[in-house]
């Protein structure tokens, strides 16, 4: 039988060309991450990522009007999300069920045309925040809001998060947050996305699936578990003894490591930076400060980086976000990895069915069940 390798380390399982990570540098068609962080807009990224090129200014106007268009969810999702005690719901969860109701109320879910799967990209990217931000208010107790068409992408997510208007710098840092999250090669939810459509499976199961798949703490959930670590610290000063505690307990350090980054994840610079900003401009600058601490402990014991869900969780914080939100926005900004990459796999599929080496008991003889 073939050899193994244990969590497909290393192992190349499709060809593509949405996202690149070649010494540790991350590119998005060939653009680098950093010049998008700086420069660009999210609805840019999405055009990019679904079309594998930039758009023109008119190009651009177009597409965003689209997704503006399309933000609006059924109301069948908010009578949905009301109907249950949300209390003890994580939003993840209410995630996963919700795109795959939205699934039912698409006459097209299941026409594979390339056009009309093209379409429902669009009409995925625009809804999913709508989705997310009625989930949050509506177990706050309040109405969800209706975005606005005069707004941009990110603005529009805080607008409906918290009913009024952000500041400039606020919406920077989700714009800019959505940008560093949007894609990432065959990260473990973009593969389960593309298995699940190699089976000619629709749009919809592929994005339920992948959601299920980036709720994980080893995957997208560590950025809720990073701020409850932080808070669980609270005082810079008990940094340090707290981490050493977990790693003499051989617990992970949430937010720390990655399968394919050595030196360092790129994202996390431009998160970092705006952890510094934020943290200090709301006076939390403690959670900045411990977070320095505890990458720089992990760096020199471990030789492990920072990822970008470490300073991403300070980021959100300091813009008053609840902690359980933090994965959903992760999940806001990979819908547009995600769509871009069973895109692709419909585009030149095959089946993706790999082997297993059997380890179990070799043939047995079977006993009748009375007889055991
Ligand atoms: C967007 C993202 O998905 S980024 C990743 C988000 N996930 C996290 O932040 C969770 C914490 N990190 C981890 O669990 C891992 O680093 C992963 C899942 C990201 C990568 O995992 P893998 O490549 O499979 O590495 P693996 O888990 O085998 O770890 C290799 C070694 O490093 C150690 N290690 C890896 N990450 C950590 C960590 N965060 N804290 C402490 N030790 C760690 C392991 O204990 C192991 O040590 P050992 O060889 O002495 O047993
Ligand atoms: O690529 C990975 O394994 C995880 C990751 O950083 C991401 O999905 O952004």
């Amino acid at each position: 039988m073939m050899s193994t390798t244990k969590g497909l380390e290393g192992v190349i399982a499709t060809e593509s060309s949405i996202s690149s990570i070649v010494d540790d540098q991350l590119t998005y068609v060939g653009y680098r991450i950093d010049d998008l962080a700086e420069n660009s807009s999210f609805e840019e990224v999405v055009f990019l990522l679904l079309n594998k090129r930039l758009p023109k200014q008119d190009e651009l106007k177009q597409f965003e009007n689209e997704l503006t268009s399309n933000m609006e969810i059924p109301d069948a999702l908010i009578e949905h999300f009301k109907s249950y005690d949300l209390s003890s719901v994580h939003p993840m969860a209410a995630l996963r069920t919700a795109v795959s109701l939205l699934g039912l109320y698409d006459s097209e879910a299941d026409v594979m045309e390339p056009n009309a799967n093209f379409q429902k990209a669009i009409r995925l990217q625009a809804k999913i925040s709508t989705i997310v931000t009625a989930f949050a208010r509506i177990r706050d107790g309040k109405d969800p809001v209706s975005p606005k068409k005069d707004l941009s992408y990110a603005a529009n997510f805080l607008y409906m998060l918290n009913g009024e208007e952000p500041k400039d710098l606020e919406v920077e840092a989700i714009n800019k947050a959505l940008i560093l999250h949007a894609d990432h090669e065959l990260n473990a939810s973009t593969f389960t996305a593309r298995v699940c459509v190699a089976t000619l499976s629709d749009v919809y199961s592929g994005i339920t699936a992948a959601i299920g798949a980036l709720k994980g703490p080893l995957h997208g959930g560590a950025n809720e578990r990073v701020m409850k670590m932080l808070t669980e610290i609270d005082e810079v000063d008990n940094a340090i003894p707290y981490i050493k505690e977990k790693m003499a307990n051989k617990e992970k350090i949430m937010g720390m490591g990655h399968r394919v980054y050595r030196t360092g994840d790129p994202r996390a610079k431009h998160l970092k930076k705006m952890s510094k900003e934020l943290t200090e401009l709301t006076g939390q600058a403690k959670w900045y400060e411990m977070s320095v601490k505890i990458e720089e402990y992990i760096k020199e014991e471990k030789g492990l980086p920072a990822n970008v869900d470490f300073y991403s969780a300070s980021v959100y914080h300091s813009l008053g976000i609840k902690h359980d939100l933090f994965t959903p926005i992760f999940a806001i900004s990979r819908f547009s990895g995600w769509l871009a990459h069973i895109l692709e796999q419909y585009d030149n599929n095959r089946l993706i069915r790999p082997r297993a080496e059997y380890v179990g008991p070799k043939i047995q003889s079977y006993t009748p069940i009375e007889k055991r």
